[in-house]
């Protein structure tokens, strides 16, 4: 607080001197150098802001002007180099409590600028030592316009960031280097990621969202908890976020989650009345042991509710087909229509998969397209009480926007009870 008051000053304010602050950062001084080289050998020179040493992974950009930090963590981004367009990033700090998953997930961050002061009364630490303390390659000073205009055009392609070290300079072997780490990194198509990213054991989930006041710990901003649940929703973990568990539970459900590769008659033996499919990375194609698995889930009639990965899983498990877009949707902004109610959400998406509108067996009905480009978002069994999303629900940018849909997977379960 101290720090954001004083910043502050204006007609009837008199300016405070700035205090001694931790979250200043040292842009400044000796900041050392770092790459980004595309496989196509295009080079981009800046300052490394995080861990030093390299990375590689497919380089994506994200739209949204807020929410680094979930960004960060989200386990879709797993093997993913992402550069946000949004100019300030880092400008509102970093705290535990917004996290998505234990720890950051994307391969690395590309910028344009981290400002000197972060000022947010619920930061504990600045992104630049948060992304130290992770391990994660970031550089900063980067043209991210030119780059996402690259991107847009020419679609999403593979890149390294090399982090120098305090003192090393750039030279030409170095950005060779860069340059062939690049080429070497694996095509996101054909990759199965989730299997990288699932947890290991089942385990419960009861938290509930966050709240600015919360009675129930004194009063204090934080997490509830569920306290008596009307349903239990076995949640697949492909690279679940948390906030998706939050606003299960903050409808009543107690949730099992379970690693991605549970068959589905071990699924059964938990006697769910619901089933959730979580988001995750990569490829949705060589997941065949969840499309397997989800295939008889839906069979067995259990209320059924999929979210990105989890979207494409349940399209593939019922006999559609999904293909690699150009270079995706990552943003905070993207227009989607509700093709039964013409309703239109401002939506969270992430996903560089998506399911192929043309070739949809009779038994699926599209519910849900992109207003950006027309591309299937949200799709319906019609034989089944199953349906499913292609951007991210749990986030709220609108602030509410689509969050509608875990009322309608209630509902569901409720219609089944
Ligand atoms: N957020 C997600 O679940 C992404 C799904 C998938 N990995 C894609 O890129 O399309």
């Amino acid at each position: 607080m101290q720090a954001k008051s004083s910043i502050l000053s204006g007609r009837g304010r008199t300016r405070k001197p700035l205090p001694e602050n931790p979250v200043l950062l040292s842009l400044q001084g000796n900041v050392p150098p770092a790459i980004l080289a595309l496989a196509d050998g295009t080079v981009y020179v800046g300052h490394s802001i995080g861990a030093a040493g390299s990375t590689v992974g497919e380089v994506v950009f994200n739209t949204a002007m807020t929410g680094y930090q979930e960004i960060l963590t989200d386990p879709s981004y797993c093997q993913q180099i992402v550069t946000l367009t949004y100019p300030h990033i880092g400008n509102y700090g970093v705290n535990f409590d917004d996290v998505e998953a234990d720890k950051v997930h994307v391969a690395g961050l590309v910028i344009k600028d981290l400002p000197l002061l972060a000022s947010n009364f619920r930061q504990t630490m600045s992104l630049g030592d948060y992304l130290v303390r992770e391990g994660t390659v970031a550089i900063a000073n980067i043209d991210t316009r030119k780059l996402t205009r690259q991107l847009r055009s020419q679609g999403a392609q593979n890149g390294c960031i090399m982090a120098l070290a305090q003192g090393e300079a750039v030279t030409q072997s170095l950005i060779d280097k860069a340059i062939a780490l690049a080429q070497a990194a694996p095509a996101m198509a054909g990759l199965d990621l989730a299997r990288v990213v699932t947890v290991k054991e089942p385990y419960a989930w009861t938290q509930t969202e966050w709240r600015l006041s919360q009675p129930v710990l004194g009063g204090k901003p934080g997490y509830g908890e569920l306290t008596k649940p009307k349903f239990h929703v076995v949640a697949y973990d492909f690279g679940i976020k948390k906030n998706i568990l939050r606003m299960l539970a903050e409808r009543g459900c107690r949730v099992t989650v379970v690693p991605a590769q549970t068959p589905a008659f071990d699924a059964l033996k938990y006697q769910p009345d619901g089933i959730f499919l979580s988001n995750g990375p990569g490829d949705p194609q060589p997941c065949d042991y969840a499309i397997a698995a989800v295939a008889e889930l839906i069979e067995s009639g259990i209320p059924t509710f999929g979210i990105c990965l989890g979207h494409q899983i349940m399209a593939l498990a019922s006999g559609a087909r999904t293909f690699k877009m150009k270079f995706g949707h990552h943003g905070a902004n993207h227009p989607v229509k509700d093709l039964d109610s013409g309703r239109v959400s401002i939506t969270s998406q992430n996903h560089g998969f998506a399911v192929d509108e043309n070739m949809l067996p009779t038994h699926l009905r599209a519910t849900h397209i992109s207003l950006f480009d027309g591309t299937l978002q949200g799709l319906e069994r019609t034989d089944k009480p199953a349906f499913c999303f292609q951007g991210h629900p749990e986030a709220s940018p609108g602030p509410h926007d689509i969050g509608y849909l875990f009322d309608r997977f209630l509902l569901a379960m409720e219609h089944r009870a």
